[in-house]
């Protein structure tokens, strides 16, 4: 039997560099995750693509995947809904690959709940300040917008104890080290490697 994937969960307030370092991340050689694209009624931006960057649907369509089960979790976030397909990421984990999702913190406690064996990462931002500056200077909205999710941001950070990581987003390079590093420390975990040798030696008793 192919062995489980790792499900590893990305949140952060807005624009702290979420899609930026994941984006690094997914360049480096020796990374190999996939990522699974979420579903939004937000509009799409300048530049993004459907199907690529999310899937964008209308709210009938999001809230008919809700009552089919067909989400994995979601949440409203600053007036539009956000959420993970279920099939993708279940169906990518059971071949054994590693999924990466890049969710808000509702969501993100929604996962926890489900999926005992995610990790949880919270990218930082160096201060409010500098948050701020990367969402005017990123240029995709609009004050007002901008402004409330300075406001949610506030909360978001407030939520980061139930992470099981803090990164500090100084440096695109420096994030993406450490998420390595701490995937790689996530491997050692001896409940991820045990399953391996129980296999091995065909008899859970022997192990006790
Ligand atoms: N719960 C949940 N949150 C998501 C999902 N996809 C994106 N988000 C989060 O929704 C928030 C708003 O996303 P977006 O409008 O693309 O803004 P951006 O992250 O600032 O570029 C961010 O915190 C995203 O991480 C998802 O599938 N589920
Ligand atoms: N480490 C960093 N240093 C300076 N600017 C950054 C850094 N990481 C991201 N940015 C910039 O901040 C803005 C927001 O980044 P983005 O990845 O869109 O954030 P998020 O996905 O968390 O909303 C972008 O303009 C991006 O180029």
């Amino acid at each position: 039997m192919p062995e489980k994937g790792m499900l590893i969960v990305l949140s952060g307030p807005s624009g702290v560099g979420k899609g930026t370092v994941r984006k690094a991340l997914f360049k480096e050689p020796d990374v190999d995750f996939k990522y699974s694209i979420s579903m939004t009624t937000r509009k799409p931006r300048k530049g993004e693509k459907n199907g690529s960057d999310y899937f964008f649907v209308s709210k009938e369509q999001f809230e008919q995947n809700i009552r089919e089960g067909k989400m994995l979790e979601y949440a409203k976030y600053v007036d539009n809904y956000y959420g993970t397909p279920l099939n993708y990421v279940q169906k990518t984990l059971n071949a054994g690959h590693d999924v990466f999702l890049e969710i808000e913190v509702n969501g993100a406690m929604q996962v926890r709940a489900n999926c005992p064996g995610a990790v949880f990462v919270f990218l930082t931002p160096p201060s409010l300040d500098v948050l701020k500056n990367r969402l005017i200077t990123r240029g995709t909205d609009k004050m007002d917008v901008i402004n409330k999710r300075i406001k949610k941001s506030v909360q978001e950070i407030g939520m980061m104890r139930n992470y099981d990581y803090a990164v500090l987003n100084d440096r695109v390079g420096n994030a993406v080290n450490n998420i390595k590093n701490i995937v790689k420390c996530e491997r050692l975990r001896v409940n991820r490697v045990m399953p391996k040798y129980l296999s091995m030696l065909g008899d859970k008793d022997h192990v006790n």
